[in-house]
């Protein structure tokens, strides 16, 4: 089978880095700082959109916008420090690989972060493919680089596991069988996000993939 997984909220808990190098910009600007829970809920639409939610949210004028995206652009690839994988997360990919299916990265965050971060986590290698935020002319909820990242590991049935109500539609769009890890940095309540199913902890991944 080929698996696409989601990245931060998903396999990584990515949202202490991104608070912190949020939280630079924020204190040159003489801002208060986001709180984690508010990088969570800015988190699932790309760089930009992070960044311009963190700008409305501190009432910073619109013309600072390419500045700030210019300098979180800059910090984002060594933002990697305070990022986790979830538990669970390096023992399901390994059984999953062992199983033979092949993985795949389908996110939101620019393919250059989303790289250093995998590579920092020693987890890079296991992906035959990472398509970012800024790897296709759109992005998620688009169903494209959901199905550039399928195309890019040949053939056979296909399934996405993400956070968020960006994935689920992503996933929708794209006609593509979704599970959903109630983990990560979703919105609404899980019954409100369509889902073939939903799984809390990683270990019962390899499970469901089986079952599907
Ligand atoms: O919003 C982002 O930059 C990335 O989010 P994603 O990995 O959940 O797609
Ligand atoms: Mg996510």
């Amino acid at each position: 089978m080929r698996i696409v997984f989601d990245l931060d909220g998903t396999l990584i808990d990515s949202a202490p880095d991104i608070r912190a190098l949020a939280n630079r910009l924020l204190a040159d600007r003489g801002c208060a700082p986001l709180a984690l829970a508010e990088t969570h809920s800015f988190i699932g639409n790309g760089a930009a959109v992070f960044v311009e939610k963190m700008r409305q949210a501190r009432a910073l004028p619109e013309r600072e916008q390419a500045a700030l995206l210019a300098e979180f652009s800059a910090g984002y690839e060594t933002a990697v420090d305070l990022t986790r994988p979830y538990p669970g997360v390096v023992a399901a990919l390994r059984a999953l690989a062992a199983a033979g299916h092949a993985l795949g990265i389908c996110t939101n965050k620019p393919a250059r972060p989303a790289r250093a971060v995998l590579a920092h986590l020693g987890l890079l290698d296991g992906f035959a493919t990472v398509v970012g935020g800024d790897s296709a002319a759109t992005r998620k909820p688009d169903p494209a680089p959901l199905h550039q990242a399928f195309a890019a590991l040949g053939a056979g049935p296909c399934l996405y596991v993400g956070d968020s109500e960006v994935d689920a539609e992503t996933a929708q769009r794209a006609g593509i069988r979704f599970l959903l890890f109630t983990g990560g940095y979703r919105k609404s309540p899980v019954a409100a996000i369509p889902h073939a199913a939903a799984f809390s902890a990683f270990d019962a991944l390899p499970g469901l993939v089986g079952a599907s």
